[in-house]
Order: structure tokens, then C-alpha cells, then sequence
């Protein structure tokens, strides 16, 4: 009877045929009375309470992600690690979404682009700036492990995952009914998909990043969707489980894992010399000023 109800609240809701019309052979109703088939039509009918989008920025290859709370009133949005290059197409998608940005968020100094959290700021009054405190960098809220950024019912949790650099964290959305299933990790440049960020500069440390991915992203549930900074092959997504058996650093032990980093023998980044000192502003001092 209970599942009856719940599927006559998911006809009235436009998105399904009407009860009545189920019965009479839209849906067999063996199917309506079996628990499962019910139980699904109602976890996929529910209204989505996350919006989630992942935005890329080509010169840099850098992954921008736009979340936001649907179901809150003012539709509260965060974006985490936005370019310069790309405000524009970003802060017209949340106008376009209807969303209200509240928080421009890093997961850390980054050393490849210029964040785009100085712009946004002059472009969107009220929107805030979030980075590690470990960074020190300078932004409206520096957090520490653990804190908890709300954009309405929903939250990231900073990890602190040093080792690319000193300050970076993986972001985690959170546990819980109102959160997203499954978790979804944005760990910037600690972890990538099949791969991880390089140690050679910014503070950065190859045994401080394997145990900073072992102790704080491979303990997380297996199925958490990895979300990188940065992706040099054309991956999009990856879980914690599929990297804990393929990811070709950081399943090796520590010491071999010491080795292949500093063996990488990578060029600096072109625009190292540039985005480090203006993201240790979060970006700001390329902001023109206002008259
Ligand atoms: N060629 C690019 C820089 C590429 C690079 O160094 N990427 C970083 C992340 S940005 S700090 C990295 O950690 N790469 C790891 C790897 O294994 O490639 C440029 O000139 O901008
Ligand atoms: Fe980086």
C-alpha cells in the first residue's frame, strides 16, 4: 500500500503515466506491486538535488567544477578551481542555471593558469574565495582539514592531501541523506586519473603525496567518483577503486613510487612564473580596478 502511495505521488507529479493509467497496462501491474521495480521508478524520479557540471579550459587542460543545491530556495553554487581564461563562459552558465554563486573555491596554488576566483569576485559582488590556510595564500576563507563548506543541505569537506604542494586539499562532498551518493572527491592536482600531480616544486614532497593519497583518498568508499584538476589524456572521471588497482604511480610502494617522481623529468610549467604569485592572491591583482 505504502509503495502504491509513493507511486501515485510520482504520477501526480507529471513525470510518470497516472496511477490509474498504470494499472490499465502502461505498466504490468506485477511490476507496480513488486518492491523493487517501485523502489527504482521513485530513486530516479525524485527531484535532483545536486546540479553538477564539469567544465573544461583547453590551454591548460585544467577541469572548472560548477555544484549547486537545487532544492534550496536560492539555488547556492560553488565553483572549484576556475580559470581566468574561462570566467566568462562560467559566470554566464550559473546566470543562465539561475544559481547563486556564493563560494569561488581552489584546491590549491596552482602553478599552470591563473585561478579565476579574483575575477569572479569583481564580476559576481558577494561571491567568497576558499583555500587551505597550509597554502598560505590569501583568499575571503582559509579552511583546515575537516572544514565543512555548505552551499545550502550540501557540503565539501577539505582533506588535506599535501605533496604537490604544500597546501593542497581534495574537496569530498559529504555523507549523509541529503548528500550526493555516490561521494564525489575533487582532489585537484594530488591524485589525476591514472596518474598524479608532479613534487618538484611548490613545497612539493613524493612521500608526503603518496600518503596523503593513501591515507585520504584510498580510504574513502571505492566507488567515489574522481574528479582531477587536470586531465592530459582525455579522461573525465575515475572512482577510488578503479585507481587503487590501476593507477600506474600510486599503486606501487612508497619507495618505487619515489622513484618514478623523480624520474618524471617534466618542463615548468610555461606560466609558472606568472599564476604562482597571482594565485597566492587568488588572482587578484590582474583584476582592473573599478572607477
Ligand atoms: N605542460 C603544462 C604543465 C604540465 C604539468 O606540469 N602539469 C602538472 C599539473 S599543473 S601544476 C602536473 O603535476 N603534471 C603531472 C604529470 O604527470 O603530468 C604547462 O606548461 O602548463
Ligand atoms: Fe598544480
Amino acid at each position: 500500500m505504502l509503495l502504491l502511495r509513493s507511486y501515485r505521488r510520482l504520477a501526480a507529479s507529471g513525470l510518470f503515466p497516472s496511477y490509474k493509467s498504470a494499472i490499465k497496462g502502461a505498466l504490468p501491474l506485477a511490476s507496480l506491486l513488486r518492491p523493487g521495480a517501485v523502489a527504482a521508478y521513485a530513486t530516479s524520479a525524485s527531484p535532483p538535488k545536486l546540479l553538477f557540471r564539469q567544465l573544461f579550459e583547453h590551454e591548460s587542460s585544467t577541469y572548472t567544477y560548477l555544484l549547486a543545491d537545487l532544492t534550496h530556495p536560492d539555488k547556492p553554487a560553488v565553483l572549484v578551481d576556475p580559470v581566468d581564461k574561462t570566467v566568462d563562459r562560467d559566470i554566464t552558465l550559473v546566470k543562465e542555471l539561475g544559481l547563486k554563486l556564493i563560494y569561488a573555491m581552489n584546491t590549491h596554488v596552482h602553478a599552470d593558469h591563473v585561478t579565476g576566483t579574483g575575477l569572479i569576485k569583481n564580476k559576481i559582488p558577494g561571491v567568497k574565495s576558499v583555500i587551505s590556510k597550509a597554502s598560505n595564500a590569501k583568499a575571503d576563507y582559509v579552511i583546515e582539514h575537516g572544514d565543512k563548506i555548505y552551499f545550502g543541505d550540501l557540503f565539501l569537506e577539505a582533506h588535506a592531501t599535501p605533496g604537490h604542494t604544500v597546501g593542497c586539499v581534495t574537496y569530498v562532498t559529504g555523507d549523509g541523506p541529503d548528500q550526493p551518493h555516490p561521494r564525489m572527491a575533487f582532489t585537484g592536482d594530488a591524485l589525476l586519473i591514472r596518474g598524479c600531480g608532479r613534487t618538484d616544486f611548490q613545497g612539493g614532497c613524493s612521500r608526503k603525496l603518496y600518503q596523503s593519497v593513501h591515507s585520504q583518498i584510498f580510504t574513502l568508499p571505492k566507488d567515489t567518483l574522481i574528479y582531477p584538476s587536470h586531465d592530459y589524456k582525455g579522461f573525465t572521471v575515475s572512482t577510488v577503486g578503479e585507481e587503487m588497482l590501476y593507477n600506474p604511480r600510486l599503486t606501487k610502494d612508497e619507495e618505487t613510487f619515489k622513484g618514478i617522481m623523480e624520474d618524471l623529468k617534466l618542463d615548468y610549467p610555461t606560466l609558472i612564473d606568472v599564476a604562482v604569485p597571482a594565485n597566492m592572491v587568488c588572482g587578484l591583482q590582474d583584476v582592473p580596478t573599478k572607477a
